[in-house]
Formats: structure tokens, sequence, C-alpha cells
């Protein structure tokens, strides 16, 4: 569906993506992963067509789309900071895409919508009056009633915590399955991307570390970056969550903390 072949970036000459093969398969959750710094921003903006590539192809459903531009693409992204217009209620924010395109979603569809991210209560309301899960929501509703091909999150729990964190992921889940909508998450949070997609990419200093489902990465971590700087991150959460549920040591067993994350 979207494919990645031989992607390069450099800026002023430093290379900042290297060599990059991708392919997503329709429907997909799945999540790019690494530190501060590593390239995952400048590979949504490739995906997206903010950016271009230096060399390399971008293809979606089999045509070459590296350098069609971005409108064109039908990509849509939902940025950290939700980009949402603090002079419109939340209704007119949702319904904000469909002025010049009335035709995209039906009236019904956008009451969906509505419904499904649970924002009924708050149409009216001023987005400075939100908390930062339902600007969230809002954020999702008004990219999903435009439809796009692909959905693309830019670190979509970093500004939540704990159980709207884990309501918004819920949600993200949800609508990727209930749409079946590819859906791209850049995050620096191993337990966020190991627990919310069906494959991760995990990327180091411009380059692939390894792209694989969840329970892969966890079993046969393949290099020592993966283990010791995403897997280490999760150990000690673990411990955390594991103390949290009083779980001895002795009793901790592999998978565990997978159950205990998403339950
Ligand atoms: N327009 C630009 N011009 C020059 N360098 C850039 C530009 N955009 C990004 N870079 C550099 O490319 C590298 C990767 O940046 P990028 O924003 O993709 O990283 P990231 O993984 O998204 O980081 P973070 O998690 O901190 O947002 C950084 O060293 C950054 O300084």
């Amino acid at each position: 569906m979207l494919k990645l072949e031989h992607v390069k970036k450099t800026y002023d000459g430093v290379t900042i993506l290297d060599d990059i093969n991708l392919e997503i398969e329709e429907g997909e959750i799945v999540s790019i992963l690494g530190p501060s710094g590593c390239g995952k921003t400048t590979l949504l903006n490739l995906i997206l067509g903010i950016t271009d590539a230096d060399s390399g192809k971008i293809l979606f459903d089999g045509k070459d789309i590296t350098n069609t531009a971005m409108e064109k693409r039908g990509f849509n992204i939902v940025f950290q900071d939700y980009a949402l217009f603090p002079n419109l209620n939340v209704l007119n924010n949702i319904t904000y895409g469909l002025r010049n395109k009335p035709n995209i979603s039906s009236k019904e569809e956008v009451d969906d919508l509505i419904e499904l991210l649970g924002l009924r209560e708050h149409l009216n309301k001023k987005i400075d009056q939100l908390s930062g899960g339902q600007k969230q929501r809002v954020a999702l509703a008004r990219t999903l009633v435009m439809k796009p091909k692909i959905l693309l999150l830019d670190e979509p729990l970093s500004a939540l915590d704990g159980v709207i964190k884990e309501s918004i992921k819920e949600k993200i889940r949800t609508i990727a399955r209930e749409f079946h909508l590819t859906t791209i998450i850049v995050t620096h949070d191993p337990e966020e991307a190991l627990t919310l997609s069906d494959h991760v990419m995990i990327i180091n200093k411009g380059n692939i570390s390894q792209y694989g489902k969840p329970e892969e990465i966890v079993k046969t971590p393949e290099n020592d970056f993966v283990q010791e700087f995403i897997l280490r991150q999760l150990e000690i959460k673990k411990n955390n969550i594991y103390s949290l549920f009083s779980v001895p040591r002795t009793e901790r067993v592999p998978g565990m903390m997978q159950e205990v994350l998403v339950s």
C-alpha cells in the first residue's frame, strides 16, 4: 500500500535518513519509534510531501508519488500541538475542512464520528475550555471527517497521561479497525509504540534499527541499540508497573508486561 524504497534525506550535507525501506499494508497501525533527533519527523514529512527526498521512491497503491504535491497525496496529519482554531467552537473546528469540500463526509458520518469520539456534550465549547484529551479527540475528528487515505499522528499521546492516554489509545485502535485506516504514529515512547501498533519501526541515527511486530521486538531485539535503549526504558517502566501491581520478581514471566500494559 505505502512503500518507501531506498529513501535518503540530507540537510546541509548531513545525512538525516539513510536508505529507508518500508512497506505498510492497508489498515495497519505502524509506529515510527526512536530518540529525539533520529529523523522521525523528517520521515513523516517525506511521507506527507512537506519535504522532498534526495533520492529513493515513495509509492502508494503501486503509484510513484515521490514528486506528487502534498495536497494531492490525500494523507492527513494530526500535529502534536493539535493546531485547532481557538476562535471556533468544537463543532466548527471538526467541520472546518468540509466548508470547501462539503461532499466528503455526510451529516450522518460527521455525527457518527462525534459519537465515536465522545464529543457530543462539548460541541458548543471553545477550544480553551477543553482538556488535553478532549483537544486530541477534536483534532482526530477534524482530520477524520476529511477521510484521509493515511492518518499520520505526531506524538499523539505525549501531552496526555494515565487514564486519558489509555482512552485515546483505544480510540485510535477503534478508528484504525473500524475505518480500515492505515495509521502511522511517530513516538519516542517504546511503551506507546509496542502497545498500540501492528508493526514498529525503530530508527537510530537515520537508519532502521529493527522493523517488526511488537512481540518480535520484545522477544528478539536485533541489535544492541534496540536491546539497550528501547528495552531498558521498558524495563524501568515494567518494574514500576510490576511494583504498582505488587507482582513479586519471582512471579514475573515474559509477556506479562504486555498483558499488564494492554489490559
Ligand atoms: N529543515 C531542517 N534543516 C536542517 N536540519 C534539519 C531540518 N529539519 C530537521 N533537521 C535535523 O534533522 C535531524 C532529525 O530531525 P527530526 O526532527 O526528524 O528528528 P525527530 O526524531 O523527529 O526528533 P524529535 O523527537 O526531537 O522531534 C535533527 O538533527 C535536526 O536538527
